[in-house]
């Protein structure tokens, strides 16, 4: 039998809140088996822009990209918050080990091609080194993914971190029974974004589609939903959305996606 491995991704919401950061990390901590935490930081990025005179621009929940936000996104994702949670978690006993795509090849991208939108400088994933981040966990090690990859002849890309999360998760199938965990800072996908306890505790394939047709999912959650399906399509175990208290097994009020 495979041995388990917890994939879990932690949104920019979460990041931002000193507290429940921190929380989350203790939790992260104490999970036990072979683990890798992929964080975002879309909101920092577009603060740390704003603040350097460079205006966000999102499309469907993906950053437009020049070259100017890919310095401000390999600045924030790469250095401020990838260290300052490696270092979290040291404190925390945890050795983990912090990585962006291009550490250690493990993930290569090509810069996506311009079509109705010229995303710019943004990496889609075309293959993760599953072997390295194998070895890098069998070592002992805790990897800390940032949303960024590379195309492997020296360009760094922007990725979005549910992307690299479900893609690290497929990859490491052929290693590992894959849980995959979507944290952010509400309590599943809802019904209704201003009622918090509208939470729907199952998605399938069919209700999925409608939920898109209704525009229930929308902004952020749109990739989200995609990388869930996509991670369930290529034999990831288990697909879960909610808040930090889901990784602590105390809350039953989560999402759970299945085909
Ligand atoms: N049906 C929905 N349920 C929950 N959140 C939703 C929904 N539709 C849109 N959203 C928005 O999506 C946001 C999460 O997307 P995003 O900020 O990209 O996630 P992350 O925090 O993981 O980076 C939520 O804060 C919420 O405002
Ligand atoms: C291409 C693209 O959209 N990249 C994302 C990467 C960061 C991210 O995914 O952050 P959250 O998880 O906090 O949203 C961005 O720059 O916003």
């Amino acid at each position: 039998m495979k041995e388990t491995l917890s994939i879990v991704k932690i949104g920019g919401n979460i990041i931002e809140d000193n507290d429940g950061l921190f929380q989350l990390l203790q939790s992260f901590s104490h999970m036990k088996g072979a683990k890798i935490l992929v964080h975002g930081g879309g909101k920092k990025a577009t603060e740390m822009g704003n603040k350097l005179g460079i205006e966000a621009k999102m499309t469907n929940g993906r950053r437009i990209t020049d070259a100017q936000s890919l310095d401000v996104a390999v600045m924030v994702y790469g250095g401020l918050v990838n260290k300052n949670i490696v270092a979290k978690l040291q404190g925390l006993g945890t050795n983990s080990i912090g990585m962006s795509g291009a550490d250690g090849g493990s993930i290569r991208a090509h810069k996506r091609a311009v079509q109705e939108v010229d995303f710019g400088f943004v990496g889609d994933i075309e293959a993760v080194n599953a072997q390295g981040v194998f070895s890098l966990l069998q070592t002992g090690f805790t990897p800390v993914f940032c949303a960024l990859t590379h195309d492997g002849k020296g360009q760094l890309l922007n990725t979005n971190a549910d992307t690299i999360a479900s893609e690290l998760a497929v990859g490491l199938t052929s290693h590992f029974e894959t849980t995959l965990y979507y944290c952010f800072e509400k309590k599943g996908v809802l019904r209704n974004v201003s009622d918090e306890n509208s939470v729907i505790t199952h998605i399938d394939s069919h209700s999925y589609k409608t939920l898109l047709e209704e525009g229930i999912i929308s902004d952020g959650m749109l990739p989200k939903l995609h990388n869930c399906f996509y991670a369930l399509q290529n034999k990831v175990k288990k697909v879960c959305i909610g808040d930090s208290s889901m990784i602590r097994n105390e809350s039953t009020t989560f999402t759970t996606l299945t085909l």
